[in-house]
């Protein structure tokens, strides 16, 4: 699929398309998962949410829509907005025992009187199916095996499928976050990946003179449009991971002309947001694989 031009003769961006790319995902779970009902599992994916911001409530709901889609039972837990941390914890503590819930997700943020931080450190690391917890996340750096965040997994899992080399490529990624910037480098400068990455963040003097020299920009510094046509190498791809709200309008990272000047553009909303969902379910079917095949062991099977 190609985006339309907005002026005529201009080189076009191929569209990266998650929407799409996440259904194919989706599809290959099935037989997954279908295996696993054979053996008397059913994976089953819970999420904790904490208030009544109507956002999360979406996110959250499309995540159950999702594991419907796919046969992955889904459990929801949601807590008013001044629930204690104490009463948190008990939720975390009670899906960490549930045989049903093979990987949870704390929706974040959580609410300023909350610590995040102990309430991600109390996941069970087998049950981590956002890989943010700290034992993930050290797992990552160490390059040892673990659940990988699904914002990072989904955009290299992108980049595979349209076939965008990451061995030698440079590059820029545009934010710090955890979820997104900062777990992307991580991810890129794996042996198996093999980019070289320039991670650019507020501190960054000339962020349109790194993105310039990069094959790929992934903008997830969450300021709209504040990635310009100029900011672009002609035939790189761009991806658009920030989200804003503009005028009651989401909007993204990556200005309407970039698509002019780019090769590859994966587009928000229809992007990296659909590609999240479909790691975030695949991290639950392995977690329920992984679990089941632990029992089997035990079992001397
Ligand atoms: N613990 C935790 N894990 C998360 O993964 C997490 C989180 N907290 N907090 C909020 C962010 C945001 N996020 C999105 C996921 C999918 C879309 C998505 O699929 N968006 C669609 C459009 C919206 C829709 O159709 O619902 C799209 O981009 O095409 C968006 C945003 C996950 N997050």
């Amino acid at each position: 699929m190609r985006i339309e031009p907005d002026v005529g003769g201009q080189a076009v961006a191929t569209l990266l398309d998650g929407k799409a790319t996440k259904d194919a995902i989706f599809a290959e779970l099935e037989p997954r998962v279908s295996a696993l009902a054979e053996q008397d599992v059913v994976p089953g994916l819970a999420t904790v949410l904490v208030g009544d911001d109507p956002a999360s409530q979406n996110y959250v709901r499309s995540k159950h829509r999702d594991c419907a889609a796919v046969g992955v039972r889904s459990i929801s837990r949601e807590l008013p907005g001044d629930v204690s941390q104490a009463e948190l914890e008990a939720v975390i503590d009670e899906l960490n025992a549930d045989p049903a819930c093979s990987g949870y997700i704390v929706q974040l943020p959580l609410p300023g009187h909350i610590d995040t931080g102990a309430v991600l450190a109390r996941i069970d690391p087998a049950k981590d199916a956002d890989g943010l917890a700290p034992s993930s996340l050290g797992r990552l750096v160490l390059g040892e095996p673990g659940p990988l965040p699904c914002t990072p997994r989904g955009i290299i899992e992108l980049l595979r499928r349209y076939d965008i080399p990451l061995a030698g490529a440079h590059v820029a990624v545009v934010g710090r976050g955890i979820t997104v910037g900062r777990a992307l480098g991580l991810l890129l400068t794996r042996k198996s990946e093999n980019a070289t990455v320039t991670l650019c963040h507020t501190g960054t003097r000339d962020v349109a003179a790194e993105t310039r020299r990069a094959d790929i920009v992934v903008a997830a510094a969450g300021v709209p449009h504040l990635i310009t046509p100029d900011h672009v190498k002609s035939g790189a791809a761009v991806l658009d991971v920030g989200v804003s709200r503009v005028d009651g309008v989401l909007t993204g990272d990556v200005a309407p002309g970039v698509a002019d000047v780019a090769a590859h553009l994966s587009p928000n909303p229809g992007g990296v947001g659909p590609m999240t969902r479909a790691m975030l379910l695949t991290n639950v079917v392995e977690a329920a694989e992984r679990a089941r095949g632990q029992v089997l062991a035990g079992r001397g099977a």
